[in-house]
């Protein structure tokens, strides 16, 4: 709750004039039957026509200052209602992105847009409508049940005496609706889930014609939806009929009684009809009640979601002092480093130190933790053992920010925006939300030529201008790899490159034209991640990882002489007698 309420605070004053105009309303409201009471016991009976025109005037202005408060009521709330949703959407948002890489690992995308989407809309329609209407209800019980009392203090008990068993049935109906909801809104993240996996994945489920089993898998998440959701309605449909009858024996009961004081002449006709129309609106919020209690429940069953969220901690913790090197040279070193998780140790024992301007190649088997090396450099996550630097600064220490900033990645599983082909490429500068680069049009360019991208980008129907689909949907391969190597050339202040496994689907051809463009950036320090030879054998020092650890190590020529996992995968790769006449 501390959550919402802080956020509420913020708009304390927004809150507060809607409050006035809620009670200015209310007050005109009680004012209309005691008006209609003057009409039929002072003008009708008693013959007072000269008071007609003042009390008509007196109901006109009610009825006229009743719509305009209605409305500046209505706009208030609702306009506070949704800052307070937009304020939460963002701590949230914002909160999310926050978070360590390790968070995104257990949890998937469908969970976490229902948690942004529909649970912060649940406490918006909880923050906004239900908290005026909720308020509202309140003053409009206490203001008429004060008259009714003045009115006629037999009738109001009478009135009383039935609202305990309708507020014990909308608790209730509360408390099991509470429940639902809850089941509800994980069901939602699951059905969420499910229609965002089969969409983004539509072309591998075509490929493995997995489509029925996929619209069975949603059929069922969609029927057990539905079950929930049947669920709250038989709930509603059997308490709310209950609540309904409950308010109309009220009705009954005041028209009897009243009919009697009346004919006994205890009471007149005008207090009659003044003292149903108060009852009714003694009533009206305790019926009311379940369905308020109804939203409360739907954005508490929310909060508890969203409140687990925001209670997760990052794993990587900024440091207390960040440091930032004056000038960036990009020299790395890794000392003893190791890397568990879940107890399966993943790196074991890496030391390597690579010079500003170097270039390091890492190849090994499939899962042997290359990558991993780079997660680590790059602080997605922290060492289990050992010490990464970057210019002699524990990354650790380093400006978190800063540290991601001095490398460029073009990581394995190539993600391209449904955007421009330029802007795919720019993607990564300090670009504002107006498309102004902080990297220049020259450097895009100049990104592109070396990254092979320029022959075939302006051979697009709009050149660079051309709209890649979601995640370069149009695009082959090759091309998605060659957009994500030129995304990190044009980062072209940055001093350390890293390509994991980068270049896989291209042809040697266009590989090696890539790589010397690479190899022309003198002061880029580079790790390279392949497993193809002809990637790796120009660098300063080849790492080759086995189950996490340094199998060999060396330049081409110390590892083809050693006849090693190294020079096997030559071997496989270019055949005996290259291997032979190489060695
Ligand atoms: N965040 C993580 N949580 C748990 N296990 C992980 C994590 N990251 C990597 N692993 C595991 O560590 C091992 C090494 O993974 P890594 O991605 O570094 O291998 P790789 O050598 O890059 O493989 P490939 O060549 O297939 O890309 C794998 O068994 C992987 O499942």
């Amino acid at each position: 709750m501390q959550l919402v309420l802080k956020h509420m605070r913020k708009h304390l004053l927004g809150y507060c004039i809607a409050t006035l105009a809620m009670l200015a309303a209310i007050a005109l409201d009680m004012l209309n039957p005691l008006l209609v009471r003057v009409i039929i016991d002072d003008i009708i009976k008693a013959g007072h026509v000269e008071l007609l025109t003042r009390t008509l005037l007196a109901l006109l202005g009610v009825t006229l200052g009743r719509g305009i408060l209605g409305y500046l009521r209505e706009f208030l709330f609702d306009k506070t209602g949704s800052s307070v949703a937009m304020d939460l959407r963002k701590e949230v948002f914002h909160h999310v992105n926050s978070l360590s890489l390790s968070f995104f690992d257990t949890r998937n995308t469908g969970e976490l847009m229902a948690r942004i989407k529909e649970d912060v809309d649940n406490i918006w329609d909880s923050c906004g409508f239900c908290i005026r209407f909720l308020i509202d209800q309140i003053v409009y019980f206490v203001m008429s049940a004060v008259i009714l009392f003045i009115l006629s203090w037999k009738l109001a008990l009478l009135c009383l005496a039935v609202m305990p068993l309708i507020f014990l049935l909308a608790m209730i109906m509360e408390r099991k609706l509470d429940k639902i909801y809850d089941k509800i809104s994980d069901q939602a993240a699951v059905l969420n889930t499910t229609a965002q996996e089969n969409i983004a994945g539509v072309r591998l489920i075509r490929s493995f014609a997995r489509e029925p089993y996929e619209i069975e898998k949603f059929r069922k998440q969609n029927e057990e939806n539905y079950n929930l959701n049947y669920q709250e309605t038989h709930i509603l449909s059997k308490y709310d009929p209950a609540i309904e009858f409950l308010c109309s024996v009220v009705t009954v009961f005041i028209i009897t009684a009243g009919g009697i004081l009346v004919i006994g002449k205890d009471l007149t006709l005008g207090t009659l009809v003044a003292v149903n129309s108060f009852a009714a609106m003694m009533t009206g919020p305790v019926r009311n009640l379940s369905w308020i209690a109804n939203v409360i429940a739907r954005a508490s069953a929310s909060l508890k979601k969203i409140n687990a969220i925001m209670a997760e901690k990052p794993e990587i913790q900024p440091p207390d002092n960040p440091q930032i090197p004056p000038v960036i040279q990009g020299a790395v070193s890794f000392s003893h480093v190791s890397f568990s998780r879940d107890s399966k140790t993943i790196l074991d024992d890496i030391s390597f130190t690579l010079p500003a301007g170097g270039t390091l190649a890492i190849m090994g088997f499939t899962g042997a933790g290359k990558s991993s090396i780079i997660n680590l450099l790059c602080r997605f996550y922290d060492v289990t053992g050992g010490a990464i630097s970057l210019d002699s600064i524990d990354v650790r220490n380093w400006d978190l920010t800063a540290l991601r900033r001095s490398i460029a990645v073009v990581m394995q599983d190539v993600f391209l925006f449904s955007d421009t082909v330029e802007e795919n490429i720019y993607f990564g500068d300090d670009t504002d939300l107006e498309s102004q680069h902080s990297v220049s049009k020259e450097t895009m360019l100049q990104a592109s030529l070396d990254a092979q991208v320029h022959a075939f980008a302006q051979g697009l129907s709009e050149g660079y201008e051309t709209i890649i689909g979601e995640r370069g949907i149009g695009l082959s391969g090759g091309q998605k790899q060659r957009i994500s190597i030129a995304r990190a050339l044009a980062k072209d202040y940055c001093k350390v490159l890293i390509l994991d496994d980068a270049t896989s689907a291209l042809d040697m051809e266009t590989e090696h034209a890539i790589q010397e463009a690479i190899d022309k950036r003198k002061d880029v320090t580079k790790i390279l991640i392949a497993h193809r030879i002809s990637a790796v054998k120009d660098a300063d020092e080849i790492l080759f990882l086995d189950k996490g650890r340094i199998a060999e190590r060396g330049t081409h020529d110390v590892l083809m002489a050693k006849k090693g996992l190294y020079y096997e995968t030559y071997l496989e790769q270019y055949g005996a007698q290259y291997g032979a006449t190489t060695a």
